[in-house]
C-alpha cells in the first residue's frame, strides 16, 4: 500500500513529517523532490543539529518557542531531543518555563495546538470533538486556566499546561503522542489584565457560577464517552474547590483523575518515602504540616493517611499527625469557614495565625508547601523546624520557581545542611560546608506519565488512590543509596522514562490485581508495558 500523504502536506504533518532524513528513494517516492536540500540528514544529525540551535536562543522564553515549533514541525525529532537531555529540556517544556509561556501565551503563539472548547458553544461539545483529526484518542489533559501553576486564573492562555503535561506523557511515559489531546475548556476569565489584552485569545467574558461550570463539564465528560470511548481525563489546574467538587462527582463513573491532588499526592508521598530512609522515621511516625489547604494539600493529606493507615495507623490517628494552615491561619476545630473536605484535619488546636509559631506548637517532621506563596518558608519558619527535628523534611511544592515557598540554598543554610530537600521547580545543586546537595524536584512529573502508561498498556477502566499509591512506591523503590548521599529523594530526571516504566508496571499490577480492565493479564507486565513504549524513530514510508 502507498504511504497517503505525499508532497508538501506530508512536510508539513509533524508526525510523519522527517525533514532533511527523507531518504533518497523516499524523496523519488513520495513526491519530494525539490522540496528538501540534497544533504539527506540522519535523526543524529538532526538531533545534533536541534540541539545546536536551542543554545543559541538567549532566553528559557526563546528555547520554549523553539521547542514548541520543533514540535509542530516533526515529532519524532522532537521527542528524540527530549529523550536525550530530560533534566535539562524539563525546565524548559515544563516548570518553570511553561508558566512564563502561559502568562504570555497570546504574543507567543504561532500554530494552535489541542481543543479549545467554549462554554459560548454549550450543545455542540461532540461536535467539537469530532473535528479532532484522530478519533482513538486515549488521554485528555482538561484545565479551564482558573489556577494555573500558582499563578491564578490566566484563562485561554492555561492551554500551555495541557500540552506540556502531554508531552511529557510521551517523553517521560512512554504513551505515543497520537493517542493525546490537550483541551482548554474555556469559561472566560476573571483576570481583567487580560481582558485588555488585545492579543488575548480566549473568550472575553467572566468566569461563569459553580453550578454553570458544572453542567457544562457534564456535558464535555459525556461527550468525552461518546466519541472517545477508550479516553482517560486528566483534570489539571482547576480552582481548588471545583478540582476537589469535579473529582468527586467523576472518579467511579468514568476513568479519570486529578493530577493536582492525586499526582501531586503520589509525588509527595514518593518523597516522604524516600526522606524516612534518611531521617530513620517511617511514614507512621511522621508529623506533617502543610502551608495551604487546596487541591494539592488536601490531596497529599488523604493519600499519605491511607498510606500510613496501610502502615497499621487508625485513619483517626493518622489524620491526627496531618495538620493545615490556610490563609486564615492553623485549620482547627473552632474555624467556621470551612470546607467539608478540610474538616478531617480541624483537630482541637489552638488558634495560631503564624507559621512558625504553628510549626512549634506542631512539631511536624515535615512542612510541605503548596500555597502558591513565594517566600513562605522564611528564615524563622527553616530555623524553627530545625529546631525541632534533627534533619527536618522541606518540601516546597508551589510552582512556578517565582512562587516557591523557599529555595533549596535557603532551606540548606539556615537548617545548617540538616535539611532534607524538595522542590516543585527546579532548583541547582547547592554547596553547604564541605557537601553538595542535589535537590529533587517534587513534581507530579514523577507520576502522572507513569499512570497514563499503565491505563494505556493495560487498557483500564478507573484510576484509583491504590494505583497512585503503587506509583508512588514504584518511584520510591528507585532512588539508590548513592542518590540519598547527596540528598536526592527522588530517581534522577536523567532516567525518568526508566523510572516510570517500572513505576506504570507497579500500577498494572495494582490493575489487573483489582480487576480494572477486561483485558487478560500477561505473564510479564515489565514486558507489556515496554511493548508499548513510544520510541521515537523514523520509519520508512517509501
Ligand atoms: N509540585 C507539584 O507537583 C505540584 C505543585 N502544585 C502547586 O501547589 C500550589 C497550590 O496548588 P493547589 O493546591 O492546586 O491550589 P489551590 O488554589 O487549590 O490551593 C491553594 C491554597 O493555598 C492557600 N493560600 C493562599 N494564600 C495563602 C497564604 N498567604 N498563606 C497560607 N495559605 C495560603 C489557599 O487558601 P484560600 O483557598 O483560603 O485562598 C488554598 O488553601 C500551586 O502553586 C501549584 O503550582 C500543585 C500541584 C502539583
Ligand atoms: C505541577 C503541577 O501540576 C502544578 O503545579 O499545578
Ligand atoms: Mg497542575
Amino acid at each position: 500500500m502507498t504511504f497517503p500523504l505525499r508532497g508538501a502536506p506530508l512536510l508539513r504533518d509533524p508526525r510523519f513529517n522527517k525533514g532533511t532524513a527523507f531518504t533518497e528513494e523516499e524523496r523519488e517516492s513520495l513526491g519530494l523532490l525539490g522540496l528538501l536540500p540534497d544533504g539527506v540528514d540522519t535523526l543524529e544529525t538532526q538531533v545534533r543539529r536541534a540541539f545546536t540551535q536551542l543554545a543559541e536562543k538567549n532566553s528559557n522564553l526563546g528555547k520554549y518557542i523553539y521547542l514548541s515549533s520543533l514540535q509542530d514541525t516533526n515529532e519524532t525529532l522532537f521527542y528524540r531531543v527530549l529523550r536525550q537531555a530530560p533534566a535539562e529540556l524539563l525546565p524548559l517544556v515544563y516548570t518553570p518555563t511553561v508558566g512564563e509561556a502561559c502568562e504570555r501565551y497570546g504574543l507567543i503563539m504561532r500554530r494552535t495546538k489541542g481543543l479549545y472548547v467554549g462554554i459560548n458553544h454549550k450543545g455542540r461539545v461532540k461536535e467539537i470533538l469530532r473535528n479532532w483529526p484522530v478519533s482513538d484518542v486515549r488521554f485528555i489533559v482538561v484545565t479551564n486556566g482558573n489556577r494555573i501553576l500558582g499563578l491564578g486564573d490566566l484563562g485561554a492562555n492555561g492551554m500551555a499546561i495541557p500540552i506540556g503535561k502531554l508531552a511529557l506523557y510521551t517523553a517521560c511515559g512512554g504513551v505515543p503522542p497520537e493517542f493525546t489531546l490537550p483541551v482548554l475548556i474555556d469559561l472566560g476569565t476573571d483576570n481583567s489584565k487580560l481582558l485588555n489584552d488585545p492579543l488575548y485569545l480566549g473568550l472575553r467574558r467572566p468566569r461563569p457560577s459553580a453550578a454553570e461550570l458544572d453542567e457544562f463539564v457534564e456535558e464535555f465528560v459525556e461527550a468525552v464517552q461518546e466519541v472517545f470511548p477508550r479516553c482517560c481525563i486528566q483534570f489539571e489546574d482547576w480552582a481548588g474547590v471545583d478540582a476537589m467538587r469535579l473529582l468527586e462527582k467523576y472518579r467511579d463513573r468514568v476513568c479519570c483523575f486529578n493530577d493536582d491532588i492525586q499526582g501531586t499526592a503520589a509525588v509527595a508521598l514518593a518523597g516522604l518515602m524516600g526522606a524516612t530512609r534518611i531521617t530513620g522515621k517511617p511514614l507512621s511516625q511522621q508529623r506533617v504540616l502543610f502551608l495551604g489547604a487546596g487541591s494539592a494539600g488536601l490531596g497529599i493529606a488523604g493519600l499519605l493517611t491511607q498510606a500510613m493507615v496501610l502502615e497499621g495507623l487508625s485513619l483517626k490517628d493518622a489524620q491526627s499527625q496531618i495538620a493545615l494552615f490556610d490563609i486564615h491561619g492553623l485549620i482547627e476545630s473552632t474555624r467556621t469557614d470551612l470546607h467539608e473536605f478540610q474538616k478531617p484535619y480541624a483537630h482541637e488546636l489552638p488558634s495560631i495565625k503564624d507559621f512558625a509559631d504553628a510549626i512549634e506548637m506542631f512539631k511536624p517532621t515535615a512542612i510541605v508547601g503548596v500555597s502558591t506563596v513565594a517566600r513562605a518558608f522564611d528564615r524563622r519558619v527553616i530555623e524553627a523546624m530545625a529546631r525541632v527535628n534533627e534533619r527536618p523534611i522541606i518540601f516546597p511544592y508551589s510552582n512556578p520557581t517565582s512562587r516557591s515557598e523557599c529555595t533549596a540554598e535557603e532551606a540548606y543554610q539556615w537548617s545548617q545542611g540538616r535539611a532534607v530537600f524538595a522542590s516543585g521547580s527546579p532548583f541547582p545543586p547547592v554547596r553547604y560546608g564541605d557537601k553538595t546537595f542535589v535537590p529533587g524536584q517534587g513534581n507530579n512529573v514523577y507520576i502522572f506519565p507513569a499512570i497514563g502508561m499503565a491505563v494505556y498498556a493495560t487498557q483500564a477502566t478507573r484510576v484509583t488512590d491504590e494505583m497512585f499509591i503503587a506509583a508512588a512506591r514504584g518511584v520510591a523503590e528507585q532512588v539508590m543509596q548513592s542518590d540519598l548521599d547527596v540528598g536526592l529523594i527522588y530517581p534522577p530526571q536523567s532516567e525518568l522514562l526508566r523510572t516510570e516504566l517500572l513505576a506504570a508496571t507497579r500500577v498494572a499490577e495494582v490493575i489487573y490485581a483489582r480487576g480494572l480492565t477486561r483485558m487478560p493479564r500477561p505473564d510479564d507486565l515489565e514486558a507489556l508495558i515496554r511493548a508499548h513504549a513510544y520510541i521515537p524513530e523514523y520509519h520508512s514510508l517509501g
